[in-house]
């Protein structure tokens, strides 16, 4: 049994033609990174694996839990598969603060969290993330490197099984995106949590991926 293993078909039509993804891996690294051009499968992959969309056949495990399984019609809702995600732009809502938008990980949904929302995960999150002096800040009001270590507290704050993240970099300027890759680096090695990241970006998975996964045309290519 891997630590991850993951085998999903979806085929998807639109105006342009129809889309096929047919994706298998299986890895024992807790530093995995797909690497591909834009339009390879990546993203839907990713999302697959979170359950924000449903394949249309195969089977996905995380550390011998069971996702999906066609077979066996196992179908885990995303909330329940507690999977980390950070979205390219991190999806950080407008009209919350940071400190809300972290504990927002912890309800997922329901009710906004309250503006003095102290719970000790997200009090120990900002710490880590050295928030303090934006705790109380909306989005526009803080810079790229720190929207993205909210947006990574808001995914970690949770205690997920897998970290999943989507381009993480892609929003950051050169120099922020070497010291942001070293920070996610260090942090995912501190926690010991298995990583999937997205990138087509040839230094990042040098750093970020042991087991570096390569996609095109919605395949993994050997
Ligand atoms: N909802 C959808 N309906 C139809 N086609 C889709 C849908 N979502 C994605 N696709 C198609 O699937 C293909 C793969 O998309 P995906 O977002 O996974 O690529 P990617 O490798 O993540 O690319 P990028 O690096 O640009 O984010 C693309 O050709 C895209 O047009």
């Amino acid at each position: 049994m891997s630590l991850i293993d993951v085998s999903v078909r979806k085929t998807l039509a639109s105006d342009s033609g129809e889309f096929e993804l047919n994706v298998t891996f299986q890895s024992d690294s807790r530093r995995i990174v797909l690497l591909g051009p834009s339009g390879a499968g990546k993203s839907l992959t990713l999302r697959i694996i979170a359950g924000l969309i449903r394949p249309d056949d195969g089977r996905i495990a995380v550390n011998g839990r069971v996702y999906f399984d066609k077979k066996y019609q196992v179908q885990l809702p995303a909330r329940k598969r507690k999977t980390g995600f950070l979205f390219q732009d991190y999806a950080l809502f407008p009209h919350l603060t940071v400190r809300q938008n972290i504990a927002f990980g912890l309800h997922q949904g329901w009710m906004n969290p309250g503006k003095q929302e102290s719970a000790p995960e997200v009090v120990d999150w900002i710490k880590t993330f050295e928030l303090e002096a934006v705790a109380l800040n909306y989005p526009h009001q803080i810079s790229g490197g720190q929207k993205q270590r909210v947006a990574l507290a808001r995914a970690l704050v949770a205690n997920p099984h897998i970290l999943l993240l989507d381009e993480p970099f892609a929003a950051l300027d050169q120099d922020l995106r070497g010291r942001m890759r070293e920070e996610v680096s260090l942090l995912q090695k501190k926690l010991n949590i298995p990583m999937i990241t997205i990138t087509h970006d040839e230094q990042d998975a040098q750093v970020l991926g042991d087991h570096v996964i390569r996609l095109a045309s919605g395949r993994v290519q050997t």
